[in-house]
């Protein structure tokens, strides 16, 4: 269990974390907010790549404050931007992070090939990296992170910039990692959290709030999101409506179906519909 206690951090004057206090177990945790929300920092102290001003973070009876070393051991991190070493094989990169952790070289020449297998890249063990795709340097990050195999995983907006089926690839992979260990996966996509995450850590301005399941944080919207079919006359005067936020729209020809968040209906046809997750973060993101 990993036990946070009042974590903050700042950087001159900006409150990039704010006092955070919140206990995880295992499976999958999305940290959900927009961009500058603080979730980078937030994985960065908890990797213990920076230092928090305030607070204490506690893996059963492991220390931050104490055990750094031991702490390492049982944290893996994929940082948003991966380094280079284009001309290394997947094979040589993770022999060299591995010698770099102090890991047994013979245990790593056994251990490389199964977590290649594991993140679907066995059959690229010996080609250069500058040869991988996106979704296949995403994956070999996974491999690095887990390579030590840890307790925590932390990732960090790991779908940015895939295409549909390596993000689907890459989600299955996050799923399974996440049946043995702790898992936090920031993002901004509502999406990879309503697909992988048993729990939800919604943030904004350095604050974080703890949400038990996706059902909870889609509750939030409850009763908020509403449906209509109409023509494009019609949106385009409820388009000028500042007191709703249009989440969806299609249109055919001259009819728009749209879904909207607002505290009453708006309009005498609008139905009301049962939320999404991203409706409910929605929600969120736009309290005062
Ligand atoms: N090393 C730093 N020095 C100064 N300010 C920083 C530093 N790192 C982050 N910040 C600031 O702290 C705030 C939180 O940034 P952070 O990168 O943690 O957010 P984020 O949610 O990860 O955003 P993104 O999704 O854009 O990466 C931002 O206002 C950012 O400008």
């Amino acid at each position: 269990m990993l036990n946070i206690h009042e974590l903050s951090k700042k950087f001159g004057k900006k409150k990039a974390l704010q006092p955070t206090s919140l206990s995880l177990n295992k499976g999958i945790v999305g940290l959900l907010g927009p961009n500058g929300a603080g979730k980078t920092t937030f994985l960065r102290i908890l990797s213990t790549y920076y230092e928090a001003d305030t607070g204490t973070i506690m893996f059963n009876e492991l220390d931050w404050s104490k055990d750094l070393e031991k702490v390492r051991k049982h944290i893996g991190y994929l940082p948003q931007h991966i380094g280079g070493f284009p001309n290394l094989t997947a094979r040589e990169y993770l022999e060299y992070l591995g010698v770099l952790r102090g890991l047994d070289t013979k245990q790593l020449a056994t251990d490389i090939p199964a977590i290649l297998r594991e993140v679907n890249l066995e059959e690229r063990v010996d080609d250069r990296i500058k040869s991988f795709s996106g979704g296949m340097r995403q994956r070999l990050g996974i491999a690095q992170a887990i390579l030590h195999s840890p307790d925590v995983l932390l990732v960090d907006e790991p779908t940015a910039g895939l295409d549909p089926e390596e993000r689907i690839r890459f989600r299955n992979l996050i799923k399974r990692l996440g049946k043995e260990r702790l898992v936090i996966l920031s993002t901004h996509i509502t999406e990879d959290v309503a697909m992988t995450c048993d729990q939800v850590l919604l943030m904004k301005n350095g604050s974080i709030e703890q949400y038990a399941s996706i059902q909870e944080v889609t509750h939030l919207a409850k009763g908020k999101v509403w449906a209509l079919e109409i023509d494009s006359t019609t949106y385009e005067q409820v388009r000028q409506n500042t007191d709703i936020l249009i989440t969806l729209t299609s249109r055919m020809d001259d009819v728009v179906d749209l879904r909207f968040i607002a505290s009453d209906s708006i309009h005498p046809q609008a139905t009301p519909v049962n939320p999404t997750l991203e409706e409910g973060y929605m929600v969120w993101l736009n309290k005062k």
